[in-house]
């Protein structure tokens, strides 16, 4: 059955001149499990919002959209809420009530059921995403990945028809966004729900993907089965290819004689039985050792925090050290206390017990001098939390505001951060206006332009392409060499793997182990479990994609 036909759809934002989608043509099956995928700013989100009416944005519209037959504005707003499921991509923007438990039934209630099927219904989904646990807890004190579960909970309580996810993953760690998917996975299968999603992370959501959509500059330009579309943009070396999974772009760099079009599950089965013979202990013992031996910026000496007097211990007897130069990245499951390390490494909260200093002194009573000398830049996992002006450029200036630059100076700097972060066409947008990875992009420029010497980063990959992510990778890298410390909270395994030197893995509130990120990709159980297995044998064996090409091209 059809579900939705898209004809000729275009859409331009008010005032602008570009249209956001341009002569758009798709037609949805039920139960299609479909992914869209595209550079950042290339209109996907847009597009998702036009299937649901409540959500479309103000703006131009031309051409039809039909839901079931029937055109989307026509369908009533009930059938619409209770029908089309909608996890959007910034989970804070969803959540509408104060406790997890009042959200989980919120929609419920608002459709009208009765009381004892919403018990049901919550407890049904409670129990099925592992809420248990935080089920009273008021929704200010959930973690990110927190958040991205409970909307998709919520929505799912519904039993809606078709699920339109917004890059849904982006907060959770590997193990839960490769349970989350597989779930999504069965709610399509079992239920027969048509799946529309958006995710920059393909690695594990083309697996299950039936059909690639990919856009640019609001244009499909290719949609088909994901190993027809690897194999065309492989062709055209197209930029989006660096999106791609990592076994088919290494299978597409090595094989010329092979048959093309390979799956990720064949390109994974193809790299194993290359790799089978090479340990992944072998690779470790064979990576250089760490280059950065410089003094010590950051030190935790048995630090203890809870948020609450009365509460559970959120950090538990806390002890590392990061020394300068270093990059120095945390990842670990969901809600298990690494934004809030940050946050006690910037002062911006006290631990009860224990030391948590930044050159040797607490960050919560320094003076401004000493503040700033010590520089420190903070990207928070939230970026809008940053945003506080009324356009791109206005918010780049407020940031210098405070410092002793002549207007020269200040314009010199905001032009090379904005060409860095590529937002030269953005600069008159107001920031809540911009797409996710848009304002990921522009807090990122508004910490650089202070040009910290002390780098703090929850979840800088997150919402960013694959193009972009290299780009950042290789300006961290050169902060890196200038002596700049950087600290990372990330779930992005392959970019820690390939770009971090040493790794941390936090658990209930510590650190249980730190290592080189190859040794520690290499050894660690947790992340070989969780769908982003290929990180332990890409990264190890050659550190870059082009580096396992090579290898593998060496060895045939
Ligand atoms: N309200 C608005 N007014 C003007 N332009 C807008 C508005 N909302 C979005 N845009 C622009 O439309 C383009 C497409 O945005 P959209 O959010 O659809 O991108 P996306 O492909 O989902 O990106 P990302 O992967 O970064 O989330 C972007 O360049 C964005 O700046
Ligand atoms: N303001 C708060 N008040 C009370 N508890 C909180 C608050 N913020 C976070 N918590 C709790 O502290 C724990 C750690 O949260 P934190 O945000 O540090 O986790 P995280 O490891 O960064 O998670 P994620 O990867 O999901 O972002 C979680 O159980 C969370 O529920």
């Amino acid at each position: 059955m059809e579900i939705y036909r898209i004809e000729e759809l275009s859409f331009t934002f008010p005032e602008q001149e570009q249209m956001a989608l341009s002569n758009i043509n798709l037609t949805i099956a039920g139960g299609d499990f479909i992914t869209i995928c595209g550079k950042s700013g290339c209109g996907k989100s847009t597009l998702l919002r036009q299937l649901k009416t409540i959500l479309t944005p103000h703006g131009k519209r031309q051409g039809a959209i039909y839901y079931k037959g029937q055109p989307v504005e026509e369908i009533d707003g009930r059938t619409q809420a209770a029908e089309i499921g909608y996890v959007l991509q910034s989970p804070d923007n969803q959540i509408v009530t104060d406790k997890v438990w009042h959200e989980l039934a919120f929609g419920l209630e608002s459709l009208g059921y009765d009381n004892s099927t919403i018990r049901l219904r919550v407890a049904e989904m409670a129990s099925f995403f592992g809420i248990q646990t935080w089920f009273h807890k008021s929704v200010t004190e959930l973690s990110g990945g927190q958040k991205q579960l409970l909307n998709l909970a919520a929505i799912m309580a519904m039993h809606p028809a078709v699920l339109i996810l917004d890059e849904p993953t982006s907060q959770l760690d590997p193990i839960a966004a490769s349970d989350f998917l597989e779930t999504v996975k069965k709610i399509n299968r079992e239920l027969g729900t048509t799946v529309i999603m958006t995710e920059h992370r393909l690695e594990d959501v083309l697996p299950l993907t039936d059909r690639l959509i990919v856009l640019n500059e609001g244009v499909v330009i290719a949609d088909d089965t994901p190993q027809k579309v690897g194999e065309a943009l492989s062709k055209l070396n197209h930029p989006m290819f660096l999106s791609m999974p990592s076994p088919m772009q290494i299978y597409a760099g090595v094989e010329n004689d092979l048959a093309w079009p390979v799956t990720v599950k064949e390109g994974r089965q193809w790299l194993d039985a290359f790799l089978e013979d090479k340990t992944p202990a072998s690779i470790a013992e064979s990576q250089p050792s760490s280059k950065v031996d410089g003094p010590v910026v950051i030190k935790f000496k048995d630090v203890w925090f809870k948020y609450d007097k009365h509460g559970p211990d959120i950090i538990k007897d806390l002890s590392f050290e990061v020394k300068r130069g270093q990059f120095y990245c945390i990842v670990g499951g969901n809600g298990t206390g690494k934004t809030s390390t940050l946050s006690l490494m910037s002062g911006i909260l006290q631990p009860y017990r224990g030391k948590a200093l930044i050159g040797g002194k607490n960050p919560a009573k320094m003076n401004a001098k000493e503040l700033f000398t010590n520089n420190l830049g903070i990207l928070p996992q939230n970026p809008q939390t940053l945003f506080v002006k009324k356009t791109v450029e206005l918010d780049l200036y407020e940031m210098l505001s405070q410092l002793p630059l002549t207007k020269e100076e200040k314009v010199a700097k905001v032009e090379a951060v904005v060409k860095f972060a590529e937002l030269e066409h953005l600069l008159s947008m107001h920031p809540y206006d911009l797409s996710g990875g848009e304002q990921q992009r522009t807090a990122l420029a508004k910490v650089l332009l202070l040009e910290p010497k002390i780098l703090l980063l929850d979840e800088p990959t997150k919402g960013l392409d694959g193009p972009f992510k290299e780009k950042l990778a290789l300006f961290l890298q050169k902060l890196n060499a200038e002596g700049v410390t950087i600290v990372m909270v990330s779930h992005d395994v392959e970019f820690c793997a390939k770009y971090a030197e040493v790794c941390a893995m936090f658990f209930d509130g510590s650190i249980i182990t730190t290592n080189e990120a190859q040794k520690f990709f290499a050894g660690n159980s947790f992340y070989t479990t969780a769908a982003n297995r290929m990180a332990r044998h890409v990264w190890s064996e050659g550190v870059t994609i082009e580096g396992v090409i090579d290898l593998c091209q060496r060895s045939r």
